[in-house]
């Protein structure tokens, strides 16, 4: 029986990811095109494959199913990220349409993944609608919130509305800033990660104001992310369960709050996996059950 959640931090149970033998290929598929995904350096290899084993040890430490997304010639560097093809409903997933176009080929891979595996789809985006994943973010299990900016727009917004509108009482439609332009990855999720139910690390800067409040007045404690940890992808942690999360290494302010509000806290080192590809944990999974 799929047990779906509208949650962000209750115990995942199910997550499918996308190994960098997969994803990156090899040395050479990155040389190739990594400037073409715009990423901010050339990954090493060798070094992602160990980063990546470190990640994925935390994550079966504390998931009973982990699923592995297949090699496709549709896809590219990207599709490490296995959060943004698809988003999760309590009645299965939204097959979505990528902002970014070189991205557009995930969907379709995914969707085929989710069949064979007996994992239920709810619907998919279709016409002009976009969205990534990252701009989705369950605030809890009867509200959604949505970010509109580059990656998502208002055709898959109102798509999705009518999609989870019987199982769901609120959908918050968060503007997004320009803040460095069309070519670069800003999502909701880049400045907020919910830790807990009443628990959410953020970076108020790029923030609506009235977000923020509506966060605060949901009795959610905010953590802050510093400037330069946001830099850093501090403000990317992955919930595995309630207060237990995963963040990048070298966010030893965020880290220090996150264990200050009772957290427990698994870092991995994601130079090549994460930062150079700007996709932190919770963009390198794809919860699928949460229960
Ligand atoms: N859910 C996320 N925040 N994903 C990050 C994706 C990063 C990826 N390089 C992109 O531009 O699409």
């Amino acid at each position: 029986m799929f047990q779906g959640s509208q949650s962000m931090v209750k115990k995942m149970k199910t997550v499918i990811i996308k190994h960098p033998h997969q994803a990156f290929i090899s040395q050479e598929h990155l040389d190739q095109s990594w400037k073409t995904f715009n990423y901010t350096d050339r990954p090493d290899w060798n070094r992602a494959l160990h980063e990546y084993a470190k990640f994925e040890s935390i994550l079966r430490e504390h998931v009973e199913n982990v699923l592995h997304l297949p090699q496709s010639d549709k896809t590219g560097l990207d599709s490490i990220y296995a959060h943004d093809p698809v988003k999760f409903t309590s009645k299965g997933a939204i097959i979505l349409k990528s902002g970014k176009e070189l991205r557009q080929g995930e969907a379709e891979v995914y969707k085929a993944f989710l069949e064979e595996n007996n994992i239920p789809i709810l619907g998919q985006l279709t016409g002009d609608a976009l969205s990534d994943g990252g701009d989705l973010v369950w605030l809890d299990d009867k509200t959604l919130a949505i970010g509109l900016g580059f990656r998502t727009n208002k055709a898959a917004i109102a798509q999705i509305t009518e999609m989870v509108k019987d199982f769901t009482d609120k959908i918050i439609v968060v503007q997004l800033p320009y803040d460095r332009g069309p070519a670069e990855c800003l999502h909701l999720m880049s400045i907020i990660s919910m830790v807990d139910h009443d628990l959410a690390v953020v970076y108020s800067k790029l923030m609506p104001v009235f977000f923020r409040q509506l966060l605060i007045d949901r009795g959610i404690q905010l953590i802050e992310v510093p400037d330069h940890e946001y830099e850093n992808l501090g403000s990317n942690v992955l919930a595995l369960a309630p207060r237990v999360c995963m963040v990048v290494a070298g966010n030893p302010i965020t880290k220090q709050r996150l264990l200050d509000a009772g957290a427990t806290v698994y870092e991995y080192e994601g130079e090549e996996i994460s930062y150079k590809g700007t996709g932190g944990p919770t963009c390198l999974t794809s919860p699928v059950e949460r229960v």
